[in-house]
C-alpha cells in the first residue's frame, strides 16, 4: 500500500545575501562553489522531498546546516529563492496571503523549541488561544482544549501559569496548542532539545503514543540521531543546505550515502535501529511465540540469545514469515561486520 504524498518540496532554495533572487534566477542550479564566490548564502539548496501522509518525517543535520530554513519554507514562514512547495497538491508558494492564513490556522500545527507560552494566561487559555483567534464559540473553544489538555497528560492543571509548570509540563502547552485546531500537518522544531534527557525521553514516548491515536503528517527536526531513530519513519539528512539523503533509519545505518552520513550514524548501536526483518532466516522455522518482523533487535535480544532453538518471526498479521537464531543477534551485537 502506498500512501498519499501530503507535502512535497521540488527544487527548493534559500538563498541570502544582495540580489539573491537575480542571482539564482541568473544561475538557476549554482553550485556551492558559484554561491560562495558570489558572496551568498546557501542555506537551503535544491532540496526535494515527498512527504506521505500519516508519516513521521525527520530533518536532521549539525546546526547551521539548513533545517529550520526547509522547515519554513515547507510552511512559508519564509519566501524560499525558488522552487516548489505542494501541500495536498496545492502550490503555497502561490496561494495568496489570505489563503496562507487560513492554511496555516486550521492545517498546519508547529511546535517549536522555545514555545512563547502566554505567561499571563493559564494553561487553559493558552490552548484555547488558537480557536480564540479563530472565533471559535467559547463553550466549544474550552470543551476542545480541556480535551487536549487533557490528551498530553495535563488534566488538573487547566488553571497553572506556565511559570508554576516544569519545562516538560511547559512544552506539552505547547503542544496542546498545536493540536488544538486539529491540524493535518504538524511541524516541531526541536520541540524537545530544552529538556533535560529523562524528561526528554518521556516526551518521545508520549509524543509516539499521541501519534498512534491522531496518525498526523509530521515533519520533526532534531539534531539527535538517537532522537531521529526512535521517532522516524524516515530520516533526511542535510548538510551545507543540501540533503545528502532520505531513508529509514535502518537503511541510513546499512546504506550511508556519504562518509558524512557513516558519521553520523556510527554512535548508535546497531541493535537499536535493525528490526528483526533485516536478520531472520527467510522461511525458517523456530519454537515458542513468534516475534513481529519490525521489532527492533535491542528489544528481543535476550529473549533470541538465550533460547536454545531460533526463535519464530511473523509479519503484522501474525502470518509466519521466518526465524531468528542467536547468530544473527550476536553478529549485531558484538561483531564488527554485517550479519552474516
Ligand atoms: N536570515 C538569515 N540571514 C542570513 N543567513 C541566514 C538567515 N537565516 C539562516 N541563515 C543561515 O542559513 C544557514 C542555515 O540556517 P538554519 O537556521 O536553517 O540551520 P539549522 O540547521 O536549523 O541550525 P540549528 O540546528 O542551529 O537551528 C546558516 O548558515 C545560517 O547562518
Amino acid at each position: 500500500m502506498t500512501a498519499k504524498t501530503k507535502l512535497s518540496c521540488r527544487n527548493v532554495w534559500k538563498l541570502y545575501g544582495a540580489d539573491a533572487d537575480g542571482f539564482l534566477h541568473q544561475n538557476p542550479a549554482p553550485s556551492g562553489d558559484d554561491i560562495k564566490r558570489a558572496g551568498i548564502i546557501g542555506a537551503v539548496r535544491q532540496a526535494s522531498i515527498d512527504i506521505a501522509e500519516g508519516e513521521i518525517f525527520i530533518i536532521m543535520g549539525l546546526s547551521g546546516s539548513g533545517k529550520s530554513t526547509l522547515v519554513r519554507c515547507l510552511s512559508r514562514l519564509i519566501e524560499p529563492t525558488g522552487g516548489e512547495v505542494l501541500f495536498d497538491g496545492v502550490d503555497l508558494l502561490r496561494a495568496t496571503e489570505q489563503e496562507l492564513i487560513e492554511i496555516r490556522r486550521h492545517k498546519m500545527g508547529m511546535v517549536f523549541q522555545h514555545f512563547a507560552l502566554l505567561p499571563h494566561l493559564t494553561v487553559l487559555q493558552n490552548v484555547m488561544f488558537p480557536l480564540t483567534i479563530q472565533d471559535t464559540p467559547k463553550a466549544e473553544a474550552n470543551a476542545k482544549a480541556r480535551e487536549v489538555v487533557e490528551l498530553v497528560g495535563l488534566k488538573g492543571r487547566e488553571d497553572y501559569y506556565p511559570r508554576e509548570l516544569s519545562g516538560g509540563q511547559q512544552q506539552r502547552v505547547g503542544i496542546a496548542r498545536s493540536l488544538v485546531t486539529e491540524p493535518d500537518l504538524w511541524f516541531l522544531d526541536e520541540p524537545f532539545s530544552a529538556l533535560d534527557p529523562l524528561i526528554r525521553r518521556e516526551m518521545q514516548d508520549e509524543f509516539l503514543r499521541l501519534q498512534a491515536r491522531l496518525h498526523k503528517t509530521i515533519v520533526f527536526i532534531t539534531h539527535d540521531f538517537e532522537e531521529a531513530v526512535r521517532l522516524a519513519d524516515r530520516i533526511a539528512i542535510m548538510k551545507d543546505g543540501e540533503i545528502i539523503q532520505v531513508a529509514t533509519p535502518e537503511e541510513l545505518v546499512m546504506n550511508p550515502a556519504t562518509d558524512y552520513v557513516a558519521e553520523f550514524t556510527k554512535h548508535i548501536p546497531r541493535s537499536k535501529v535493525l528490526t528483526v526483518a533485516g536478520l531472520m532466516t527467510r522461511g525458517g522455522t523456530g519454537e515458542g511465540e513468534p516475534i513481529v518482523h519490525t521489532t527492533r533487535v535491542s528489544e528481543v535480544a535476550e529473549r533470541v540469545i538465550s533460547a536454545d532453538a531460533p526463535v519464530p518471526v511473523c509479519d503484522e498479521n501474525g502470518l509466519h514469515v521466518g526465524s531468528i537464531d542467536r547468530k544473527a543477534i550476536a553478529h549485531v551485537l558484538f561483531g564488527s561486520g554485517d550479519p552474516a
